[in-house]
């Protein structure tokens, strides 16, 4: 039995589905029953990374997705327009979509899953998150019976990569950028990348799957990469930690059972002897806690054409395999997302860390003092305080807290930044 797919986009992960479609030798059988039927794109004359069979190539999406021949849809174009609304028509009109868009599924899953429950088909996801790794199957199903208490990742490869490069090499933040973009890592904007909003996009989907509720995108707080400073990077080594830009969805449990969620996105001073501290370059790693299954991790390449269109054409074989065997009505319970219910996030004033703070302040008697009794006076308490090096009369003061609420830590900040003697405050950056 031969499935038809349509594709939609035939960039880089596009390229890296078709090359596995069509070199079927030595891996799974059920590759062999997918059919590369129609592909769109925006330009039928550019150069492509793989040579498409004549006559698929089209710049109409709308004939693709609305082709009565058409079994499987996947969509791999990105963006919000005109992906949204080309996933619900697929499925509109009875298609089975495959995609790799975290930024829709995150902000408009509701409905793509609503659609896709009413109209008795599938929505598969596994490139939306970690690209290669498998994360999203496992945690629908293998790790399905277990109550998740955490889930922790370094889920953006670009950011990962420009960190390490800029880590190992110190290399400019403007270079390492370009080439993680060269690679296909970087999304079409690559802002996304760095300001931390693919990273929250993915957690948003994460904890939804984790936490057996639907998440507001626009709820998980984001902070991104741009401020981290070679210095930040040689300082944190010096105190034993590196720099990650860390994805966080923590399960907060009360007695009253109305748990709330801590969802995040930052940039994170990670101890060296943490396992997420030894992920480097485009490689994306998730540790899970679950309960009674403890701590999982999974580690893999996050971005890049093969390593996505490993998971994409994984989750295509999935969907054939069911159309193949499946006799029961779907939503299938294991596979399909069925949640109604929005978790309940915590603001960020309440959460607890621990925070790294650098600050250039003028070289004079009692400023360390000022500093230890402001931050003292909110509750805050220091784990150290190192004055690192002279900028001409200014001294460079490097502080860790112990964990503290953020709200507190906040204030006490506010305040020494407006100490007479404090010139800037040019990093706080959160530590795990
Ligand atoms: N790159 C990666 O490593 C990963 C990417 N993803 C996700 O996969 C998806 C695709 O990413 P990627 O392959 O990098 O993107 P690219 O920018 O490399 O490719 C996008 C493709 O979609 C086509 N396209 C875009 N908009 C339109 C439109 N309006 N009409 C017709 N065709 C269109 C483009 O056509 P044309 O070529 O003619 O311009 C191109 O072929 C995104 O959702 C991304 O977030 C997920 C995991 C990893
Ligand atoms: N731009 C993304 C691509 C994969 O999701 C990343 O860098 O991780
Ligand atoms: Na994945």
């Amino acid at each position: 039995m031969a499935y038809n797919i349509g594709l939609l986009g035939l960039g880089t992960v596009g390229a890296g589905t078709v090359e596995i479609l069509l070199t079927p030798e030595g891996r799974h059988p059920l590759l062999g029953d997918l059919n590369l039927y129609r592909v769109g794109v925006r330009d039928l004359h550019k150069s492509r990374a793989v040579k498409v069979p004549d006559g698929l190539l089209t710049t109409d999406l709308e004939a693709i997705v609305t082709d009565e021949a058409v079994d499987i849809v996947v969509e791999l174009i990105g963006g919000l327009e005109p992906a949204r609304s080309l996933i619900l028509q697929a499925i509109a009109h009875g298609k089975h979509v495959v995609t790799a868009n975290k930024a829709v599924i995150s902000r408009y899953g509701d409905e793509i899953y609503d659609a896709a429950n009413a109209a008795g088909v599938y929505v598969m996801l596994e490139a939306a998150v970690g690209g290669g790794i498998p994360v999203i199957n496992p945690l629908k199903q293998a790790l399905g019976v277990n109550r998740i208490q955490s889930v922790i990742g370094i889920i953006n490869g670009t950011t990962n990569y420009i960190l390490s490069r800029m880590e190992q090499e110190g290399s400019d933040f403007g270079d390492v950028l370009a080439d993680a973009q060269s690679l296909g890592y970087a999304e079409a904007d690559p802002t996304a990348d760095v300001d931390g909003l693919d990273a929250a996009d993915k957690i948003a989907i994460l904890a939804a799957l984790a936490f057996g509720g639907r998440v507001k995108r626009e709820e998980v707080h984001c902070e991104g990469i741009r401020s981290i400073s070679a210095a930040d990077i040689s300082y944190a080594e010096k105190l034993g930690f590196r720099i990650k830009l860390l994805a966080i969805a923590h399960r907060e449990e009360s007695s009253d059972a109305t748990d709330r969620l801590q969802i995040r996105v930052h940039p994170t001073l990670v101890p060296h002897t943490h396992p997420l501290a030894s992920v480097n370059g485009v490689f994306n790693a998730i540790l899970v806690e679950g309960d009674p299954i403890g701590p999982v991790m999974f580690y893999g390449q996050g971005a890049g054409a093969g390593p996505t269109a490993s998971a994409v054409t994984s989750d295509m074989i999935n969907i054939a395999a069911i159309l193949k065997t499946e006799t029961e009505p779907i939503p299938h319970p294991l596979l399909s997302c069925t949640h109604q219910h929005y978790c309940t996030l915590t603001p960020l004033e309440e959460l607890n860390s621990r925070f790294y703070i650098r600050l250039i302040a003028k070289d004079r008697p009692k400023v360390i003092g000022h500093l230890g009794i402001i931050f003292g006076d909110r509750g805050v308490s220091l784990e150290s305080v190192v004055q690192i090096g002279f900028r001409g009369d200014l001294a460079e003061i490097v502080i860790v807290t112990h964990e503290t609420r953020e709200g507190n830590f906040r204030q006490a900040l506010a305040q020494v930044k407006e100490l007479e003697a404090i010139d800037s405050v040019p990093s706080v950056i959160r530590v795990l």
